[in-house]
């Protein structure tokens, strides 16, 4: 079954987007980093976009939090807590969290400067959580082009698509474990680029939660400078400049996203589009959860 039109909750719950919107620019105007958090909590979420990543490890439960990719580095949940427990007292379980997600995760780029774009909405919470798909799934900072392409087109996203969702690196940080192999051994790299993150992120393995701007230029700003980073081979993780290699099948999509801003955001839109419509659950499938963390008891 389809998703919903974006009004969706206008009768049951008419105060819902906005709530998540007031939320959203409160925890971004107190830390701009927050919003590229909650971006990333949707997109790892999406790869399903039915809230599995939110659900925490119990005694006899195994969420996705422990899933390579996400283990030590999504964060956000406080954020999507509280606007669960404000919507919850607003509307008791109508709004999901698969929902908050994705709204939430599009007015985070607008909150940072970036596109808007209508999301469908009805999307319901899984009652289940799949570890090893998103260890499967969910593409590493090492990933080639060829593996890259392939992980999206999985996902029915096609490259283009994949060039425009990476631009999410816009924005946030990464953690030197993810970018130290790139700086160490990698040959597609801007030497004084290089040089200058080797100083806090030494070889070996020391330091590997020092955190390094993914864009270099506009960390804070959601704009185009990640294309114009990766033609000056200033990107900070291998699957980052995989996008643009001297010959690579997406050279061209990356230059014209770095000189076309307007052709960056309405890819990156309808991207974001498609991405939030990857396998939803809807009508009676799964559930509205109570709290985001867990789900509801039986
Ligand atoms: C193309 C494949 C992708 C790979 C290999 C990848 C990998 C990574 C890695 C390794 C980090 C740093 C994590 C850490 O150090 O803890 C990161 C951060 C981030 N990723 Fe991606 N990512 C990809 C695609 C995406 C997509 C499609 C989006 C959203 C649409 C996205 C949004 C983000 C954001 C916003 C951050 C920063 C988060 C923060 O500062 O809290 N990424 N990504
Ligand atoms: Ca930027």
């Amino acid at each position: 079954q389809n998703l919903s039109p974006p009004t969706f909750y206008d009768t049951s719950c008419p105060n819902a987007l906005s709530t998540i919107k007031s939320a959203v620019n409160a925890a971004v105007a107190q830390e701009p980093r927050m919003g590229a958090s909650l971006l990333r909590l949707h997109f790892h979420d999406c790869f399903g976009c039915d809230a599995s990543v939110l659900l925490n490890d119990t005694a006899t439960f195994t969420g996705e939090q422990g899933a390579g990719p996400n283990v030590g580095s999504i964060r956000g949940f406080a954020v999507v807590d509280n606007i669960k427990a404000q919507i919850e007292a607003l509307c008791p379980q109508t709004v999901s969290c698969a929902d908050i997600l994705a709204v939430a995760a599009r007015d985070s780029v607008v909150a940072l400067g970036g596109p808007s774009w209508t999301m469908l909405l009805g999307r319901r919470d899984s009652a289940t959580a799949s570890l090893s798909l998103a260890n499967t799934d969910i593409p590493a900072p090492n990933s080639s082009l060829s593996q890259l392409i392939a992980a999206f087109n999985k996902k029915i996203l096609n490259p283009t698509d994949m060039v425009a969702l990476s631009g999410a690196h816009t924005i946030g940080q990464a953690r030197c474990t993810t970018f130290r192999d790139h700086i160490y051994s990698d040959t597609n790299i801007n030497q004084a680029f290089a040089m200058s993150l080797k100083g806090s992120c030494p070889a070996g393995s020391g330091g590997a939660n020092v955190m390094a701007p993914l864009d270099t230029t506009t960390p804070n700003a959601f704009d185009n400078a990640y294309y114009t980073n990766l033609l000056n081979q200033r990107g900070l993780l291998h699957s980052d400049q995989e996008l643009s290699n001297n010959g690579a099948s997406t050279d061209s999509i990356v230059s014209n996203f770095s000189s076309n801003a307007t052709a960056f955001s309405s890819a990156f839109a309808t991207a974001m589009v498609k991405m939030g419509n990857i396998s939803p659950k809807t009508g009676s499938q799964g559930q509205i959860r109570v709290l985001c963390s867990r789900v509801n008891a039986s």
